[in-house]
């Protein structure tokens, strides 16, 4: 049985979604329709498919589920929350500018800026080995990675989903295709892992790559902004409030520690809208 869906292509940072409202269509696809959907040849083409539903909590406005390019549900995207926002308000089912968002890694708040930015509460950032998921005998600032070109070290912890954050000396000749795949599926990362290549400029500015999990190297990734900034402050080598310059754009990232949420701000733009027959 087809089923044609309208859906609006979105991007922030060069980060790029194709996002279906769950609401006003009935929204059922497999793995392989998701793969298709996210084609860039075949298909649409984006980085992930992100699902605006009802809520199933009370006190939240609505529901957010995020499908990577592979196919597979997961339960974070940091781009794609400035995006969700920016499509709830602009369809008109919400009039609210900030809105609760239940996640499968909690509940997160966007909020529409004057200015057309979007500042996302993303919460805090996780890092006992469990909640990662990562393979460790204890918690620890930074881990040694076994990989094929010998130990790298890497900071692990999560956003709500996985993330390891390696430092490199040089953005442009960083090992993102080699090493990112590697660590993507290293055993040591139960569920894989997203993988941030990040170039201090100064304590208070990054330059960052993110092979992410499931999807490959994006223009920009928000959790992996996020991560790599709250790694480089763990690490005694950042400021809490950092600009993070990726290939896409810019984003600004800002933790103050602890258990304080980590505050992403950048752009979410809508691109065009179609209709797809599956
Ligand atoms: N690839 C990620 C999901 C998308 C995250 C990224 N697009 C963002 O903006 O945070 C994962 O498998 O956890």
């Amino acid at each position: 049985m087809s089923q044609t869906l309208k859906f609006t292509k979105m991007h922030g940072a060069g980060n790029d979604f194709v996002v279906l409202d769950g609401i006003h269509q009935r929204v059922a696809l497999t793995p392989e329709q998701l793969r298709f959907i996210a084609d860039r040849h075949f298909g649409i083409g984006c980085d992930q498919i992100l699902l605006v539903e009802a809520p199933t909590q009370a006190g939240v406005d609505f529901r957010y589920r995020i499908f990577n390019a592979d196919g597979g549900e997961v339960s974070q995207c940091g781009n794609g929350a400035r995006c969700f926002v920016r499509f709830v308000h602009d369809k008109g089912l919400t009039n609210k500018r900030e809105i609760r968002v239940e996640t499968a890694a909690g509940i997160i708040v966007p909020r529409l800026e004057a200015d057309g930015q979007v500042t996302v509460d993303m919460g805090p950032p996780r890092f006992e080995p469990a909640d990662i998921p990562f393979v460790a005998e204890a918690r620890a600032t930074t881990y040694v990675l076994d990989i094929a070109d010998g130990p790298v070290e890497i900071v692990a912890l999560s956003m709500g989903n996985p993330h390891a954050v390696l430092e490199t000396c040089n953005i442009e000749t960083a090992p993102v295709a080699t090493w990112g795949p590697e660590i993507e599926r290293h055993p040591r990362f139960p569920q894989r892992v997203n993988v941030g290549f990040m170039q201090l400029v100064h304590r208070r500015a990054i330059k960052l790559r993110v092979f992410e999990r499931g999807s490959g190297e994006t223009l920009a990734c928000g959790t992996g902004a996020c991560a790599a900034v709250v790694a480089g402050i763990q690490r005694g080598l950042l400021d809490p409030v950092v600009e993070v310059q990726t290939r896409g754009g810019a984003l600004t990232i800002r933790w103050a520690g602890g258990d304080a949420p980590v505050y992403l701000t950048g752009p979410a733009v809508t691109v065009f809208e179609g209709e797809i027959t599956l």
